[in-house]
């Protein structure tokens, strides 16, 4: 007896079927039910304006939302770094699960290093975050380069480069492994030199709350696929997004990691930056603790680290957001 499909809710993009095409598999193996792609288009994929002016927050993923409450389909994946930090009270994240390279990379021309580029190169990112941190990068140590605001997919991204119309662009590891692109990447972003999006690389696998014993099995089913360290590390990063009151287009970088003693996992770390797209001012933090054993205390843990970069003046330097 065949069961009935799944039908998971996606975006066309290249790089959305391809993270899709990858979780449709794992849940169909936990589940044992097929699973159907559903393919939606989002407001952030046929705007043509830049995504800092459109207002950044949740334009991906509004119309993914709209799809599984209305029921046209039972659980959405999305980039955890497009996904709103307010959790919408009839959904739930079933799973976030392992992350991938969080890293930002570079794709330049003549494979060079960031730093290797050129005196006035031009580095294609639409992202005040990597404008921010590349910015004040290249002030502390000379660099001469100019960011250029760009939008588009992976492809488009890259083509500006090929095309030579832009020296380099920056982009995120994990949507350049998932749509097969990694190897074109020139040099790898430490994140001492580009924090990460709260979020990036990892996905979020989002059902319906629970309303009834279909969606509540689903659930408890998809947990299976969740990662708890991935899990706790993108709550603490998102939190300090929230709390910094900051949209997924804010200058706003956060990573957690843990810090483990041989097999024996001691602390959590997390790191968090906020900065004018200039890059003449960022404040950067970090604080250590013991890992979160619960949801509350990942989120407290987020929460204070935000609490410390604002009195160090971050809400001052996130007037550029979007709205
Ligand atoms: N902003 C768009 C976006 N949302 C998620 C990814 C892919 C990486 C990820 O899952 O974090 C990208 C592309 C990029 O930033 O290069």
């Amino acid at each position: 007896m065949t069961e009935k499909a799944l039908r998971l809710g996606t975006r066309r993009s290249k790089l959305a079927l391809a993270q899709s095409g990858q979780v449709a598999d794992a849940v169909s193996q936990v589940t044992g039910r097929p699973v159907e792609l559903v393919e939606i288009t989002t407001y952030g994929d046929v705007s043509r304006e830049h995504l800092a002016q459109i207002g950044g927050t949740g334009v991906f993923v509004a119309a993914l939302r709209e799809a599984l409450l209305r029921g046209e389909v039972d659980f959405a994946v999305h980039s955890l770094k497009d996904l709103p930090t307010a959790q919408h009270e009839d959904l739930v994240v079933a799973a976030v699960p392992v992350r991938e390279d969080p890293r930002d990379v570079v794709v330049a021309r003549d494979a060079r290093k960031f730093t290797d580029l050129p005196p006035g190169a031009r580095i294609g990112t639409g992202a005040p975050r990597r404008m921010a941190q590349l910015n004040a990068y290249a002030r502390t140590h000379g660099l001469e380069i100019e960011t250029v605001p760009i939008r588009g997919n992976v492809d488009t991204r890259i083509g500006y480069v090929h095309s030579g119309e832009l020296d380099a662009v920056v982009l995120a590891a994990a949507g350049l492994n998932r749509v097969g692109r990694i190897d074109e990447v020139t040099d790898f972003l430490s994140v001492d030199t580009v924090l990460p999006a709260p979020g990036q690389g990892a996905l979020a696998i989002e059902c319906r709350a629970g309303s009834t014993a279909q969606d509540a099995e689903l659930v408890a089913a998809l947990a299976e696929l969740d990662d708890p360290f991935t899990r706790v590390a993108v709550t603490a990063e998102r939190s300090l997004l929230a709390a910094l009151e900051a949209g997924c287009s804010a200058p706003v970088g956060a990573l957690a990691d843990l810090l483990a003693d041989g097999q024996i996992v001691k602390e959590m770390r997390l790191r968090g930056v906020v900065g004018t797209t200039d890059g003449s001012t960022l404040v950067q933090l970090s604080t250590t603790g013991p890992v979160p054993e619960t949801h509350e205390a990942a989120l407290a843990f987020g929460r204070e680290l935000a609490t410390d970069m604002l009195a160090q003046g971050a809400a001052g330097l996130m007037g550029e957001r979007a709205q």
